[in-house]
């Protein structure tokens, strides 16, 4: 679906929709879910009868086979009961140190491009960082996967990378460069939520603080490479992580089908209903999360999902619902928060003038024309007062 069908939705809903309603995508009935009451219904149905659309399968063969995340019935449920403990929290409490090792060939770049532009306390490489958190987390699950052998696993994945780019090309029109200066509504908003994201890295600074109180570090002295305890314990790095997910969810719907005649609450969805849950427009519902749901404002999970919205579950879903639940959910989570922690006690980072604020849909919800930092070494470091977070002391017993 392109920016102007979503737009267009957007609006026609409000005008003439309504909450949840029911069209046509060819012959087949599809339902546009946004009321929480049928959300939970479908977010405790556990009845193989309801799954990933077959279209989903066919269309997404190359990259996804008939892999957990698109199969059905009885060949999902057997993927998913082999899978699932592999990503129970007590095996990713054992991947902290890999995630550290991880982040290491990104600390290298980052460092040697500061070196570059000079190399002193207040010197600042402007970098687009998308790349390196990519090849991050691809290297996170080829170390978890290969181990040793972890050199494969990335030829594999960033295979996939190349092969899911092909499949969700833009259209060339919104890529004309002279275009991104002009008045336009697209670009004015673009402009005002440049200067809201910029409101999302300010908030890092509380974050570093919190990772340097947690590994013992002081800005000028050497910071501990966290271990699972230490990521635990930051509360503050994990609202930020959850309130990115809320503002900008990788995914952005929740999608399924029924697969024969299925009773939902008061709705009676026929066979071969497509349900669509849109996961972005939940989480930004203002009915939900209140005046402040556009805003950045990561103190809201202060108490919890439950207590910062109405229907927590149907308000807030970056992993999807029930049965179909992400599976790599405690992975992610581990890891980025590990990530933050290790890059917050190198770096300071500030948003590139350059960056231009645009989540695009593609497979997945990402930044149009990358994640543009300035990054500088944190508390006026220089080269040589840093920590060797790939050697410090990992304290979890754990391991
Ligand atoms: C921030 C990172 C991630 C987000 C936001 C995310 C989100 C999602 C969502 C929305 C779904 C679909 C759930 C549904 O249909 O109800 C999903 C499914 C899945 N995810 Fe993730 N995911 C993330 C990272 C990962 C990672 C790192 C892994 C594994 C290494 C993973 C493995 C899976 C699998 C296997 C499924 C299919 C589960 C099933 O259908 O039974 N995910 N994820």
């Amino acid at each position: 679906m392109s920016k102007f069908q979503i737009l267009t939705r957007a609006r026609w809903r409000q005008n003439f929709a309504g909450e949840t309603y029911l069209y046509w995508l060819r012959r087949r009935p599809a339902l546009y879910v946004t009321d929480p009451e049928l959300i939970g219904e479908i977010g405790r149905c556990v009845s193989l009868d309801m799954g990933k659309p077959k279209y989903l399968q066919k269309g997404q063969e190359p990259l996804f086979g008939g892999g957990v995340l698109k199969a059905n019935g009885a060949c999902w449920a057997r993927q998913r009961k082999v899978i699932a403990p592999e990503f129970y929290m007590a095996r990713v409490r054992a991947m902290v140190q890999l995630m550290v090792d991880a982040a290491q060939p990104l600390i290298a770049s980052w460092e040697s491009r500061i070196d570059a532009a000079g190399g002193a306390a207040a010197a600042a490489a402007e970098v687009v960082v998308d790349g390196d958190l990519r090849s991050f987390s691809f290297d996170v699950i080829s170390r978890a996967c290969f181990g040793s052998d972890y050199s494969r696993g990335r030829e594999i994945f960033l295979r996939l990378r190349e092969l899911s780019g092909l499949m969700s090309e833009t259209s060339v029109i919104f890529s004309i460069p002279s275009l991104r200066h002009l008045p336009t509504g697209k670009n004015r908003r673009i402009w005002r939520l440049t200067g809201e994201i910029r409101s999302l890295i300010m908030e890092l600074d509380r974050a570093r603080a919190e990772v340097l109180e947690v590994c013992g570090g002081d800005g000028a002295a050497a910071a501990a490479a966290p271990d699972f305890d230490m990521v635990s314990r930051m509360r503050t790095v994990g609202m930020v992580v959850q309130e990115t997910l809320r503002l900008f969810p990788p995914s952005s719907f929740v999608v399924r089908e029924t697969f024969r005649d299925m009773q939902l609450g008061r709705l009676l969805a026929p066979k071969g209903t497509y349900l669509f849950v849109p996961v972005s427009t939940m989480h930004h519902d203002v009915a939900a999360w209140g005046p402040t749901a556009r805003l950045f404002d990561p103190s809201r999970f202060r108490d919890g999902v439950a207590a910062a919205c109405k229907h927590p579950q149907a308000s807030f879903m970056p992993f999807g619902l029930s049965a179909r639940t992400c599976l790599g959910q405690n992975l992610a989570l581990v890891e980025v928060k590990t990530l933050v922690a290790v890059v917050l006690a190198r770096f300071e980072f500030t948003l590139s003038p350059e960056y231009r604020h645009s989540p695009a849909f593609r497979l997945i919800i990402e930044p149009e024309f990358g994640l543009r930092l300035c990054i500088r070494r944190a508390g006026g470091q220089d080269a040589t007062s840093q920590a060797d977070t790939s050697t410090a002391p990992v304290h979890s017993s754990h391991n």
